[in-house]
């Protein structure tokens, strides 16, 4: 898939992630493999997944939906964990992903290598390179070291704390502005219809929905919640 295909298909559009945590009841290949033909069924232009020991999940979606599949692995929960090292990489690229997501933060890398590594590597392996940032200033050295998009799924997570409860739609626009070409992706925290239309209107090409598409458990929390305590 070229990067001008890539932007084709999901210009605009919807993106559901899904993935689930170890522990979480839904962590299992072939749950999430139906969750991501019913998020196809219901308009998603391309599908997220993977995760802890994702690899796996990667190849079944891959290998069970028509949209393109961005792939990746996690390792850990803190620093660098989203697809951390060179060689994760190419797994998550010979596993079928069209498209390989991996932390491209200035944080310290497990492997020690740049994030050019890995984006050489994707392309070797004829995928392409989605760059997880937190920052602005992360965002413009992805593009630089070569990523086809880049993702805000880090903003708020390299941070002491736990992240805010909304998206960080102003990086959206400061991405926008100094990248007015990129393949700019919205996610983390897009919990409503109305949150997502806006990070088109901030500027983004697509938006990544997870947790408040296929995670019932955080829906379910929600609802119980707003009926007061048990
Ligand atoms: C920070 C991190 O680990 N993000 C992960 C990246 O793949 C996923 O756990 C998120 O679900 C995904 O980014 C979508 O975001 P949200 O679930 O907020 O819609």
């Amino acid at each position: 898939m070229t990067p001008e295909t890539f932007a084709a298909a999901v210009a605009g559009r919807l993106i559901v992630s899904c993935q689930a945590g170890e522990g979480h009841p839904l962590r299992d290949t072939a749950a999430l493999t139906r969750m991501a033909r019913a998020a196809e069924g219901g308009g998603a232009a391309a599908i997220r997944c993977g995760g802890v020991g994702g690899v796996p999940d990667v190849a079944a979606v891959a290998a069970a939906v028509d949209v393109p599949v961005i792939g990746l692995t996690k390792d850990g929960t803190g620093g660098v964990f989203i697809t951390p090292t060179v060689a994760a990489a190419r797994a998550v690229a010979a596993a079928g992903a069209h498209v390989v997501a991996a932390d491209a933060t200035f944080r310290p890398r497990p492997d020690g290598r740049p994030v050019a590594a890995t984006a050489e590597a994707v392309h070797d392996a004829g995928a392409l390179f989605m760059a997880d940032v937190s920052s602005l200033d992360e965002g413009v050295a992805a593009a630089k070291a070569g990523a086809d998009a880049v993702a805000t799924t880090l903003a708020g997570h390299t941070l002491p704390g736990p992240p805010p409860d909304g998206p960080d739609l102003d990086l959206v626009r400061a991405l926008r502005d100094a990248l007015p070409d990129a393949l700019i992706v919205a996610e983390g925290r897009y919990h409503t219809p109305e949150l997502a239309a806006a990070a088109l209107e901030a500027g983004a090409t697509c938006v990544v929905v997870g947790t408040a598409i296929t995670d019932p458990q955080w829906i379910a929390s929600r609802f119980a919640a707003a009926l007061g305590p048990p």
